[in-house]
């Protein structure tokens, strides 16, 4: 097996198991133990990646091997009953789910998507001239945009009750699925002891039953709204004809969750690097200037005359990872690699936070620095993970990463906030343990750039067209 630390019988390294912020140490591990090391986690062999290099020629390489998922018992198999596409394991049922998903994600269809990404947009940066609580309105953002998409509502407001009950759903997902939170999940055996010997299984119902309420709830909802949406393309496909009707209301479901609390995350990233870097503020206002001038917004049409832009937003998903450990994958093959055999069956888990700071690849890692993308058009962007289960859902997120940061960059000045004339400061480390890493809550200052800017956001969105199913019918297939 690749080199780790010690192992204890039986518990193997489950002593040493970080619990915070996970990344960081298997970062400090890689460099101890070199680009590939193992370690025991109860009965599961975990193979850690810590470089791009080893990354690459397992996960991406040997995807048709490295491509299935460990087992979870309670976030995989008792609360989501095997309809979660993300846990499924490598076969014919993940092939048939990820063919419906990718037939509303997939790169050309994604395209199609951008009218009501420019409305939410709109409505974002019209919000932002009123409060600075930039969390809460990526958010709304995220949650208005993928509802729209897969229902075909709007969510105006941001605090509907289909978003608080998908948030809720979320919530019990990384629950779930936490490390280290379920004892089942360390010793599967126990799954078979009878429901009063085993708490987690009344939890485990009670999440499933809100969860597939909700999912079933808002199929039905999307197949009664007047225009096309992710729902109503679903459902008419084949191989959704050919399923239970609760197994395709979790494809649509899995999508709107997925979207919900992710790309946001990204935002608030790219605010934390805004309101710290000046410098590439100023160098990307100067671009915009340029291209765009001050008497309209940015649009998805200038995209290819704001390549710096782009360096942004792809420097936002690498600086600091929203997916910060990785999501774990499964080898299906015994396989070796720099000479060390790792065992058909094991997880296999490439860690993006060290991968996005492997020097090798990326000089000066810790600096956010756009102009590397630009040098190097051919960097590799590891944000949505590896091979064929590669985020089917990273082309509307990096469509909406790229107008929103386009056009607050153009509208905005980030600001530090000041109580009683002390500056708050805001450390670029802070963040949460989790699924999903997210900065630990910060403040920034939204100033309009100046009156003409700010007149173009309210106007922008006052002419904007804001009837959903008006832009809705002009989607559907490609
Ligand atoms: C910045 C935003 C996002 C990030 C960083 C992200 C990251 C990821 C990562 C790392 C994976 C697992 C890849 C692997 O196993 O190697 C994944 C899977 C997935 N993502 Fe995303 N994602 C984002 C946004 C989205 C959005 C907006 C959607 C939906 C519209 C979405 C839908 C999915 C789905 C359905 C999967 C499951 C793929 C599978 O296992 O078959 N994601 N994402």
């Amino acid at each position: 097996l690749p080199p780790g630390p010690r192992r204890l019988p039986i518990i193997g390294n489950l002593h040493q198991a970080p619990s915070e912020l996970p990344w960081r140490t298997y970062q400090e591990w890689t460099k101890k133990y070199g680009p590939i090391f193992s370690v025991q986690y109860g009965l599961t062999t975990v193979i850690m990646l810590g470089t791009h290099e080893s990354a690459d020629a397992l996960l991406n390489k040997k995807s048709s091997i490295y491509s299935s998922r460990p087992r979870l018992v309670m976030a995989g198999e008792l609360v989501t009953k095997g309809f979660h596409v993300l846990l499924m394991t490598y076969g014919q049922k993940w092939r048939t789910h990820q063919k419906m998903q990718a037939s509303c994600l997939n790169i050309r269809q994604s395209q199609a998507y951008r009218p009501l990404q420019d409305l939410e947009s709109k409505q974002l940066m019209h919000d932002l001239l009123h409060s600075d609580d930039f969390a809460k309105l990526y958010h709304r953002y995220t949650a208005s945009l993928m509802f729209g998409l897969s229902y075909g509502k709007r969510s105006p407001a941001g605090d509907e009750p289909e978003i608080k009950g998908a948030d809720q759903v979320n919530a019990n997902f990384l629950d779930a699925a936490k490390v280290g939170r379920n004892i089942v999940d360390a010793l599967p055996v126990l799954n078979y002891l009878p429901a009063f010997l085993a708490p987690w299984k009344h939890r485990a119902e009670r999440f499933w039953r809100l969860e597939s309420s909700l999912h079933m709830s808002n199929l039905r909802f999307g197949m009664s709204t007047p225009s096309w949406n992710f729902t109503k393309q679903i459902t008419k496909m084949k191989e959704a004809k050919d399923m239970p009707e609760i197994e395709v209301a979790y494809d649509i479901g899995i999508i709107y969750e997925a979207g919900l609390d992710t790309t946001n995350m990204a935002l608030e990233i790219f605010t934390l690097a805004a309101v710290l870097n000046p410098g590439f503020v100023e160098t990307a206002q100067r671009e915009l200037d340029a291209v765009v001038g001050s008497d309209r917004l940015p649009t998805f049409d200038d995209q290819h005359n704001l390549p710096y832009i782009t360096a942004v937003v792809k420097e936002t998903l690498r600086w600091r990872p929203v997916s910060a450990g990785g999501i774990p994958h499964s080898v299906i093959t015994d396989d070796e690699y720099m000479g060390y055999r790792i065992p058909k069956g094991a997880t296999v888990i490439g860690n993006h936070w060290s991968i996005h700071m492997d020097e090798a690849v990326f000089a000066e890692p810790q600096k956010f620095l756009p102009e590397r993308w630009l040098e190097n058009p051919n960097l590799p962007l590891h944000a949505f993970g590896f091979g064929r289960r590669v985020c089917t859902g990273q082309h509307v997120s990096q469509n909406s990463m790229f107008i929103i940061v386009a056009r607050l960059l153009w509208a905005f000045r980030f600001e530090h906030v000041y109580k009683n004339g002390v500056r708050l400061e805001i450390d670029d480390m802070a963040f949460t343990s989790g699924f999903n890493s997210r900065p630990l809550p910060f403040q920034v200052h939204f100033e309009p750039r100046s009156a003409a800017h700010k007149s173009v956001v309210e106007k922008s969105w006052a002419e904007a067209d804001k009837d959903i199913n008006n832009i809705l019918s002009q989607m559907g297939t490609v």
